[in-house]
């Protein structure tokens, strides 16, 4: 049996988690303010204490360095409906045990308390230093869940990989980490793999010595020896050629690189952060993507959530856009409903562009719905498209293995895929057969003979 204290405003969590921890044969103690929960916990020491953040008079975060003096390495448990990163990495780096987000169901509280009464568990080293970087803003549950998993992945010097659609705040999380980290001072590196050409992605990476190749006038380090010390972001890191994930492997796991041309190599170790938006498990699957690498590089995943499954971080941050570019702009309440009906298919960034849209065409700064830029055409969906070729090239194993098919593959193939394709060219042209020619790039005594073949009526 052990002593826990629980220290919440709300009665109704004391309540719970005083019959809760009482059914698992403890003693529980509740108070609803720190000033109570410092007298309960010098009364009877806690075996654990499980602190709410927001409370009357000092809040549960500054407490914890009391809590601490006074009953030395007891885990705290951390407990917040209102988490943002701030609060988050503050938790996290002065070895709050566990940070749960409020609405919680006790079976998590319930593991939660098994496993700080775990004997002899390993609190993470506490960091005195707080956090001076935020810049990652969301107030969503989803976001909420980010901000503790990038807390945690500040505290430790594991490769991590951000995975989300684009525009969804991958690099500013990556800097959150790197900020909020032991190292924030040194060097953070970002590459964005997808804009390096396959010809000089080689010598950006590893650097090279003068006179390795045609322009090479002067030796140049490379990104990873930039790095050194430091973090270095690979954005779009599913786009790395396979020749250079080989060498890429080799300088992560040897801790230096050999720039193009050189035979000595050169000192470099940092931490990786990589970034897509594609899923990295399948490629690694389908053979394009090393799946060593991928171990190597992945130890830690952090999934940003789309925009449009936060839709309650849409005001915060675009009031944050607006009053970066212009301190006296305000939103009207009809312009925010509007932003937050919107799907945002390119994220966080679309948002902050329609802001300085809006506020391009707003002199006064006041945005109200008209000042926003119409909605952007959906863009064909890449997952519809990956299954259409994926069902088409299923059909086509599925002919060429048929005996029956022998001989006919080809005809039979196109017979199932060109019907489509004519059909959608005659409906876009009123059934025109000379227009509907003309846009497919066939004869129209062509186009005419294929209908005929299908039975399709049209006009000459
Ligand atoms: N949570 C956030 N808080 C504040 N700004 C954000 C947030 N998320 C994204 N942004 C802003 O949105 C823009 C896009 O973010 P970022 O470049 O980090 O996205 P990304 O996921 O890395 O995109 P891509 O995959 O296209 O590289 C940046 O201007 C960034 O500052």
């Amino acid at each position: 049996m052990a002593n826990l204290l629980v220290i919440d405003d709300e009665s109704s969590i004391c309540w719970g988690i005083t019959r809760l921890g009482e059914g698992m044969g403890h003693r529980v103690t509740s108070a609803s303010s720190v000033e109570q929960g410092l007298d309960a916990a010098a009364a009877e020491p806690p075996a654990l204490i499980i602190l709410d953040v927001r409370l009357p008079g000092q809040d549960g975060l500054s407490a914890m360095r009391s809590f601490r003096e006074l009953c030395g390495d007891v885990p705290i448990v951390i407990i917040t409906a209102f988490g943002d990163l701030q609060t988050a990495v503050r938790a996290v780096s002065q070895g709050a045990f566990e940070y749960v987000l409020k609405p919680f169901d006790l079976a998590q509280i319930r593991s939660v308390i098994e496993r700080a009464l775990r004997p002899a568990p390993q609190p993470a080293s506490p960091k005195e230093e707080e956090s001076a970087v935020a810049g990652v803003i969301g107030r969503s549950p989803r976001m909420q869940a980010v901000f503790h998993k990038i807390a945690l992945a500040a505290h430790a010097d594991a490769p991590v990989l951000l995975r989300g659609e684009t525009g969804v705040g991958k690099e500013v999380a990556a800097q959150a980490i790197h900020h909020n980290g032991p190292r924030p001072d040194a060097p953070f590196v970002a590459v964005s793999v997808a804009a390096l050409s396959p010809t000089v992605a080689e010598a950006e990476l590893f650097g090279h010595v003068e006179g390795a190749f045609t322009g090479a006038q002067r030796t140049r380090r490379g990104l990873l020896a930039q790095a050194d010390g430091g973090t270095l972001f690979l954005d779009e890191v599913a786009e790395i050629p396979l020749a250079i994930q080989a060498k890429l492997l080799r300088a992560l796991d040897q801790g230096e690189v050999l720039p193009v041309g050189a035979d000595q190599p050169v000192k470099t170790s940092f931490r990786t952060i990589a970034a897509t938006h594609r899923d990295l498990r399948a490629m690694v699957h389908a053979g394009d993507f090393r799946q060593d690498l991928f171990y190597r590089l992945c130890a830690y995943e952090i999934e940003l959530p789309p925009l449009r499954d936060r839709r309650e971080d849409i005001a915060l941050l675009a009031a944050h856009f607006a009053r970066t570019r212009r301190p006296d702009a305000s939103l009207s309440a009809e312009a925010i409903a509007e932003l937050e009906s919107r799907d945002w298919p390119g994220n966080v960034r679309e948002l902050r562009n329609a802001i300085e849209h809006a506020l391009l065409v707003s002199p006064a700064g006041d945005i109200f719905p008209e000042h926003l830029p119409p909605i952007e055409p959906k863009a064909a969906d890449p997952a519809a498209s990956r299954n259409l070729e994926s069902a088409l090239a299923d059909r086509a194993r599925e002919l060429i293995a048929d005996p029956e098919a022998a001989g006919q593959v080809y005809n039979r193939y196109l017979e199932q895929v060109e019907p489509p394709l004519l059909q959608a060219a005659l409906d876009q042209h009123a059934r025109q057969c000379a227009p509907a020619a003309r846009a497919l790039g066939l004869h129209r005594t062509t186009l005419r003979r294929k209908l005929d073949q299908l039975g399709v009526d049209a006009d000459p």
